[in-house]
């Protein structure tokens, strides 16, 4: 095992004197598939902003491939991990083609100049299992799904090593959930990319995870692989949580 890719050393958040994450301590190896699972309001959302420095710990620090992410300019860090959220949050007045090409395109990527950009984001599009002519479409066109995997795609794009996804497939329908589970599998398996996925899901933390990070009240309650964690639940907790998947 090499460096993880990511490292929580001792962190500490509370937001209006309420602690939110206490203590936390956590490596994540490069390559690991980890989803992330715990009540609501537990912090898993600023676990995950914590890694691309959207806020800062009150203690601790947070290493990304070596780095203290409190050291790194964080517009730099933010173009190294793609984040895709549920909102998606796509720019309503560029096409989706432009969407895609955005962070490339600040960062400066060549590959992405000219007319290479559609190729590239139709690729994108065709990975992602869209029809490659919405490349053309503004985002007000297509389906909530359509732009679920468009924000996928535009996460992916600038070819990140991490990608931090925020209950990315929480808004679709049952049958488009598995197909999006099936296609982010796929991703990762073909880039050998490090993802954090956060979702209200036991089922789809077991399914997808290739490691299941559990918090409640700030602490982690277990991390470990799937099989683990069905079969030796560390606390009580965990043992409630998945006593509907057995
Ligand atoms: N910017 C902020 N200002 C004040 N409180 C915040 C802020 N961000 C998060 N919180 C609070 O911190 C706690 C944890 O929030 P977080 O979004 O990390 O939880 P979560 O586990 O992702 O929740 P959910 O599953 O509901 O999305 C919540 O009580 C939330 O209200």
């Amino acid at each position: 095992m090499g460096q993880p890719i990511i490292q929580f050393e001792h962190i500490s958040k509370a937001f209006a004197g309420q602690p939110v994450l206490r203590d936390l301590s956590l490596s994540i190896e490069k390559g690991e598939f980890v989803t992330v699972i715990g009540r609501s309001g537990c912090g898993k959302t600023t676990l995950l902003r914590l890694i691309n420095c959207l806020i800062t710990p009150d203690q601790g620090c947070v290493m990304v491939q070596g780095q203290d992410v409190a050291q790194t300019d964080p517009i730099a860090l933010r173009r190294r991990i793609g984040y895709a959220i549920q909102s998606v949050g796509l720019f309503p007045h560029m096409t989706v083609e432009k969407n895609i090409a955005y962070v490339p395109s600040i960062s400066g990527m060549d590959q992405w100049k000219g007319k290479n950009r559609r190729k590239l984001a139709e690729e994108l599009l065709v990975q992602v299992g869209l029809d490659p002519i919405l490349a053309g479409r503004y985002p007000r066109t297509l389906s909530g799904g359509q732009r679920q995997r468009v924000g996928i795609a535009r996460a992916l794009a600038a070819r990140p090593e991490i990608l931090l996804m925020d209950e990315p497939f929480g808004a679709v329908d049952e049958i488009t959930r598995g197909q999006l589970q099936q296609e982010i599998r796929r991703i990762h398996e073909d880039r050998g990319i490090t993802i954090l996925f956060v979702t209200h899901d036991i089922e789809e933390a077991l399914k997808l995870g290739s490691r299941v990070l559990i918090l409640d009240q700030g602490k982690i309650e277990q991390y470990a692989a799937p099989e683990e964690i069905l079969q030796n639940p560390a606390t009580e907790f965990v043992k409630q949580l998945v006593s509907s998947c057995r």
